[in-house]
């Protein structure tokens, strides 16, 4: 038997996983999407997809439901559909960042199959990267299910401990944000040398491409693969000298460090509403 999968909020990463299922060969008759912005749903309704703007509509048809809205409005969305999904019981994927398993079960009424998923936005050309969590009620079956969906946009990986959703939060889920500073950075440094900027950015992304392509299948270690960059007394020790002195790599340690502690701030804040 094919599950069908309905999402609650139909926005940017709700689009990438559906892309993906359908790129998988999902049929759009397995899929549903709600949303209270009608405009969010024309495109997906166009591939034959089933669309409401009353979320109550999709927590009807759903064996296996997305919550893809924002931390800010999880248990205003939540609450009102707690007996239907009692009713149904479907397996819950929440892709909030922040918002515990116990809120979204307290919210929706209770004792349920809650899977915790934290995808980025390169789930969008299905080279994304996934990190999971399931409650005590999720059994191997279902656990499995949930893998499957976002494995249609990428990599997946379970952790063990709800907090290290956190964690990967920072690595992962806000990570494409940093990668894309560096390139912004890299483009600009590269335009003050002289370069046109169409110049500057097509060797800065061709750069990102190849170094992360290289860092995937090679045997080694990035920090080996940056040394066979770095000759002695050579032109990229004097860049990395400067990274050094700026302390960049406590940077980061910081900037993930904040990251991971605003997911626990947003538990905090949102996650004990009634
Ligand atoms: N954007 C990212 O890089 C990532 C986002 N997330 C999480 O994914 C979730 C969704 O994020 P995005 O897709 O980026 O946001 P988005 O703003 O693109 O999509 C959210 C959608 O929810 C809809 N919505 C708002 N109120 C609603 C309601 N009452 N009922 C139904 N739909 C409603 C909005 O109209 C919008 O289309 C968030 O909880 C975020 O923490 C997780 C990983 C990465
Ligand atoms: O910035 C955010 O809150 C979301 C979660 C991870 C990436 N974007």
């Amino acid at each position: 038997m094919t599950l069908t999968i309905g999402f609650i909020g139909a926005g940017n990463m709700a689009s990438a996983l559906v892309g993906g299922l359908l790129a998988r060969g999902h049929h759009a008759s397995q899929l549903a999407l709600a949303d209270s912005q009608i405009s969010q749903l024309h495109a997906f309704g166009e591939q034959g997809i089933f669309t409401s703007t009353d979320n109550a509509e999709v927590v009807k048809k759903a064996d296996i439901l997305v919550l893809a809205v924002k931390p800010q409005v999880m248990a205003e969305v939540l609450k009102p559909l707690a007996p239907l999904v009692q009713a149904k019981q479907p397996i819950i994927i929440s892709i909030a960042a922040g918002i515990p398993v116990a809120s979204i079960s307290r919210w929706l009424g209770g004792d349920l199959a809650i899977v915790r998923a934290m995808p980025n936005t390169p789930a969008l050309v299905q080279s994304g990267a996934t990190g999971l969590f399931a409650s005590p009620q999720v059994n191997s079956q279902q656990r499995q299910q949930a893998e499957t969906i976002l494995n249609a946009v990428g990599l997946t990986l379970w952790v063990e401990e709800e907090s290290l959703i956190d964690s990967v939060t920072a690595v992962s889920g806000s990570g494409p944000a940093y990668f894309f500073y560096v390139m912004e950075a890299m483009i600009h440094a590269g335009c003050q040398l002289g370069l046109d900027e169409k110049t500057a950015r097509a060797l800065t992304l061709q750069t990102a491409l190849g170094a992360a392509q290289m860092a995937i299948t090679a045997d080694v270690s990035p920090a080996e693969l940056r040394r066979r960059v770095t000759s002695p007394g050579g032109t990229t020790e004097r860049a990395i000298a400067t990274f050094d002195a700026a302390a960049m790599k406590e940077t980061f340690q910081h900037a993930l460090t904040a990251c991971a502690a605003r997911g626990q701030e947003l538990a905090e804040l949102l996650g004990k509403q009634e």
